[in-house]
């Protein structure tokens, strides 16, 4: 059990488990169970919070705007938005009964001379004054993350929201993952919505799906040879993206190595990317849990 700083990274462990967070966009990095990493992490991966391209790899957090974002209140924010590119507060760190937690913040005061920020800012005439914290709790088996979001001045602030999650699997064609029987998706590369019949879902091509989920999926098993992970999230994160850019994908990141990697990750990634408005003085919060099974 125990806490450590090295520059920008915080490490932290609690019995056999072990993680690891970025500063630079609050980035989980490592999560490692009884020896075995379960998340892939580029070989070219930047972590420095001096860096200006976000963690490729690990768990970096979307907001507030998904992907080139098609709300109008988002149209000037860059894809993905730009708090994981922010060099994020460490708070603390400690260990409690049970488990080992991590506190992190980020508000408006740091993002100032971001000039996404003063973009997303213009939308509404006004400086957008908003705090984010995210609590990472780590149990012998799982680690469970907690994000709020606290909007102090703007009347109705619309947001999307996503756990951009790269899992590492020992090969990605022998990976299924479970849960998704039932639920809606649009193929963002075919812009087409479908329905998935399939009590088990196969990556074997590049893949971009974004499921809308039902009560029916609330619970996401990536199984993998020994690598087997459960995720669970809180009702408001009601979507979940299943993304791996394959061969000719992973040629076109100049972060993404090796390239042959593609075979390693998968991104199954819980948010909100229908867009949310909190009113002002408001929270809002979520949890998701990785669970080694
Ligand atoms: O390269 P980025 O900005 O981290 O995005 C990677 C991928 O992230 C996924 O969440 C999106 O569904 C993909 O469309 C996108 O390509």
């Amino acid at each position: 059990m125990s806490v450590e700083v090295e520059g920008d990274l915080i490490r932290f462990s609690y019995g056999g488990a072990r993680a690891c967070v970025a500063r630079k966009g609050c980035t989980l990095v490592s999560f490692v169970v009884n020896g075995d990493e379960y998340l892939y992490l580029s070989e070219a991966a930047n972590l420095s919070s001096k860096s200006s391209t976000p963690v490729r790899g690990g768990m970096p957090l979307i907001f507030p705007a998904f992907g080139k974002s098609y709300l109008e209140s988002l149209k000037a924010v860059q894809q993905h938005g730009f708090v994981r590119n922010m060099a994020w507060d460490f708070v603390i760190a400690e260990v409690l009964t049970e488990r080992t937690v991590a506190r992190f913040r980020l508000s408006h005061r740091q993002c100032e001379n971001e000039q996404q920020y003063i973009s997303w800012c213009q939308f509404y005439g006004q400086r957008i004054e908003f705090e984010l914290s995210m609590v990472f709790e780590l149990f012998p088996d799982h680690i469970t993350v907690d994000t709020s979001l606290v909007n102090e001045n703007v009347s109705e602030l619309e947001f999307q929201f996503l756990y951009h999650t790269y899992f590492r699997v020992p090969c990605v064609r022998d990976m299924y993952i479970t849960g998704l029987k039932g639920a809606k998706y649009l193929d963002r590369l075919q812009t087409r919505y479908r329905l998935d019949t399939s009590p088990m879902l196969k990556v074997e091509e590049q893949t971009d799906k974004m499921y809308t989920l039902g009560e029916a999926n609330r619970e996401i098993d990536i199984l993998s040879g020994n690598y087997n992970v459960r995720l669970t999230a809180s009702e408001n994160l009601s979507d979940l993206v299943v993304w791996n850019p394959w061969k000719e994908g992973a040629a076109k990141m100049k972060d993404f190595e090796p390239k042959s990697s593609y075979r390693n990750m998968c991104c199954v990634e819980f948010g909100a990317v229908e867009g949310t408005t909190l009113a002002k003085g408001g929270r809002w919060r979520c949890q998701h849990t990785i669970t080694i099974i």
